[in-house]
């Protein structure tokens, strides 16, 4: 990507992260995603003195971007059902299904979405396909099933490679899935959910998000 276009991006982001901003209520319990647009919006949020009951995290990287802006974060075990959840993707298809985990925070992701009423998700113009697939998917597995699962997902039609150097924040290792067929993400989401040693994958079409926010050169767009 060259330097226009990531400031383009960059920029889209910021956008997509200030509308966000609007739907989140006074007062709420607040699920907070993972990666680059989450943290536009953790700053437009701590910028905005919006008042929340708490706020729960999907990652160690956003426990410390919340802590730095002063924000409290709870843990999930102690909040019960929350309000809404916000979060980016790093695909989303026409029926808001998703590809997440770019970042790795896959599992927590999908916890926290689970555990809100209302997911949101917000992403730049870029993160839009027909088909889910284009992003390889990132599955999470138990570090000792690594050679297992890897095959698993080669008899499912993938070509998994390990994620070098990386340890989730639960201490496990990423497979990322090329080639994958998406064009059924739900039967595709339970199968590899399936395979013994699969902590989750990063499909979300089980539970996709129920709104997409998707900034463009004309403004917020929403799904
Ligand atoms: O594990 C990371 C998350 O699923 C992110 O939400 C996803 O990778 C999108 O991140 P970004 O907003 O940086 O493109």
């Amino acid at each position: 990507m060259n330097e226009k276009a990531e400031s383009t991006q960059q920029e889209q982001k910021i956008q997509v992260a200030e509308s966000a901003l609007a739907l989140v209520p006074d007062d709420c319990v607040l699920g907070v995603g993972t990666g680059s647009t989450v943290n536009c919006f953790i700053d437009a949020l701590a910028a905005s003195g919006k008042r929340l009951e708490a706020a729960v995290s999907s990652s160690e990287a956003t426990t410390e971007r919340l802590a730095a802006a002063g924000i409290q974060v709870r843990e999930l075990n102690h909040a019960g059902t929350l309000d809404l959840y916000i979060d980016g993707a790093d695909e989303f298809d026409g029926h808001r299904r998703l590809i997440k985990g770019g970042g790795g925070a896959l599992t927590r992701e999908k916890i926290v979405a689970g555990a809100s009423r209302k997911f949101v998700c917000i992403v730049d113009e870029s993160k839009k396909v027909g088909v889910l697939g284009r992003f390889p998917l990132p599955v999470e597995v138990i570090p000792m099933a690594r050679s297992f699962v890897a095959r698993q997902l080669v008899a499912l039609g993938g070509q998994p490679e390990l994620r070098e150097g990386f340890t989730t924040d639960n201490g496990n290792a990423i497979l990322d899935v090329h080639n994958m067929d998406l064009v059924d993400p739900v039967t595709m989401e339970q199968r590899i959910n399936n395979i013994a040693g699969v902590v989750t994958c990063g499909l979300f079409a089980i539970r996709p998000a129920d709104v997409v926010l998707m900034a463009t050169a004309s403004g917020v767009i929403e799904f």
